[in-house]
């Protein structure tokens, strides 16, 4: 039997178990904080030789170089060209899925003409610009995953960032063909087999061989999150997008079976990882422990999926699906399934989810891989603060201004008048050496 946690909305400590659940375990954290900080240090201070060593400890791979490290372009086009064709086509299809639904995100430049009396001919506006060069996050640890490739490197090339450099750790060296073959398919430049903590490092910091970026995106286990929060402001990154979340607010309707496999299909990621039914049903919660218990000797990767359901998963009743939605709201999942029979009518009621998976038939399992919107979503309750990496996170934006002469009468005056107000002499000067007296 799994033992999974149950709560009830109704239990007098409901709150402080929920929050215990939705807690990290501090000392695992203090852990992971303290081994992230060295292996930064230690490559920002030795470069290659630093990285080459973790790769070493952690991956089991070793090389004498970094150039060992990097596959050429040719090693791509090779896995992509050697692909059996059901796989080719597959990852085609999705690809192409990915790429449209991107299409549709870009921010456009914009700007307008001051209409004002006593401003006209000044021209203000927003001005957007693709990255330069970013890093792209590719977990490989505990699963290979060719679909990040693709949710992180399509919307990048759909941006026009013109420089795409890739990192996958990969373990004892054996490479993924699917991910080599996702990589020249969409567009990568360089990839290093590297991973962790030190693949980040790596990427924001630069070493001899692997050039700095400008931003790292991607998800990745609890180091790499621990990583990339720490490297922020050396570079930008996208969120933190780490162990995979499901949240499912059940009706009872929806064969519990369903609802058990896609419970374990986020379980299976990581033994951190977080999985929790909320339903108002008691008979039908029954149902979906006994559908777990059933099906977990049935999945090859039935360690990890306990693992992660004993540790981090739940059952949670709550007196009705009003206070479902709210109780979503307070978790902010990564992944929220709506699997009642009215789902469309309760996604108004959702505020804060990475992405929202509306009615029974939609599995998340579609949106790992192939519906379109993208799969690097806000984990651990950022989905309060941000939002699903997309082309908008390869893009920046710069302000325009052109003040006519018509234009810095008016303006100088006023800034003028705010700057003598906050003790700066000089702001109030330039502005007013335009002002004609
Ligand atoms: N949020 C999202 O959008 C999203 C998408 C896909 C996957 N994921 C998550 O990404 C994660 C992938 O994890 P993974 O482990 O398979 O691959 P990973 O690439 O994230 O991590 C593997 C690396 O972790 C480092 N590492 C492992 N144990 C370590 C230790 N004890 N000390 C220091 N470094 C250590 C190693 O350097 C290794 O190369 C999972 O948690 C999965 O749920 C999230
Ligand atoms: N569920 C992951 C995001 O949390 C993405 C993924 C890729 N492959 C399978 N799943
Ligand atoms: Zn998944």
């Amino acid at each position: 039997m799994i033992a999974i946690k149950r709560l009830s909305s109704t239990d007098p400590d409901f709150k402080e178990r929920l929050d215990a659940l939705l807690a990290f375990e501090a000392a695992q954290d203090a852990c992971v904080e303290q081994t992230v900080a060295d292996i930064l240090s230690e490559v920002k201070a030795r470069g290659d030789a630093a990285v080459i060593e973790y790769t070493q400890r952690f991956d089991a791979l070793s090389a004498n170089s970094m150039a060992e490290l990097e596959l050429s372009q040719s090693e791509l086009q090779q896995a992509l060209a050697a692909l059996p064709p059901t796989q080719r086509q597959a990852l085609e299809a999705a690809a192409e899925r990915v790429r449209s639904y991107h299409q549709r995100q870009p921010l456009q430049s914009w700007q307008y003409e001051d209409e004002g009396e006593k401003t006209h001919g000044t021209m203000l506006g927003q001005k957007v610009t693709p990255l330069d060069r970013v890093g792209l996050y590719v977990p490989g640890g505990k699963a290979s995953y060719p679909s990040s490739v693709l949710m992180n490197a399509i919307p990048a090339r759909v941006a026009g960032v013109r420089e795409l450099i890739m990192v996958v750790p990969t373990p004892a060296g054996e490479h993924n063909p699917l991910v080599l073959a996702a990589a020249a398919l969409a567009g990568v430049d360089r990839l290093f087999t590297i991973g962790g903590a030190q693949a980040i490092a790596a990427l924001a910091y630069g070493t001899q061989t692997i050039p700095q970026v400008d931003k790292i995106v991607g998800p990745g286990n609890a180091y790499v999150a621990a990583a990339k929060r720490r490297v922020y402001g050396v570079v930008g990154i996208d969120m933190v997008a780490g162990p995979s979340e499901i949240l499912v607010i059940c009706d009872g309707q929806t064969n519990p079976a369903w609802v058990a496999m896609d419970l374990f299909s986020q379980a299976e990621h990581d033994e951190l990882a977080q999985s929790i039914l909320v339903c108002p049903d008691t008979a039908y919660i029954e149902r979906v422990a006994a559908a777990l218990d059933d099906l977990l000797p049935t999945m090859p990767r039935q360690r990890v999926i306990r693992a992660a359901l004993e540790n981090r998963g739940a059952l949670i009743q709550v007196r009705d699906l009003d206070e479902a939605c709210h109780i979503a709201n307070r978790i902010a999942p990564e992944h929220l399934e709506l699997s009642m029979a009215d789902a469309e009518t309760w996604v108004d009621k959702i505020r804060h989810a990475g992405a929202i998976f509306i009615g029974p038939y939609t599995s998340e399992a579609l949106g790992d891989y192939c519906a379109g919107p993208n799969h690097v979503l806000p984990t651990s309750g950022s989905a309060r603060f941000s939002s699903p990496l997309g082309v908008y996170d390869f893009q920046k934006r710069t302000s325009l201004i052109r003040v006519s002469q018509a234009g810095s009468q008016t303006l100088g005056r006023i800034a003028a008048t705010l700057a003598y107000g906050e003790g700066l002499p000089a702001h109030a000067r330039s502005a007013e050496y335009r002002v004609e007296s």
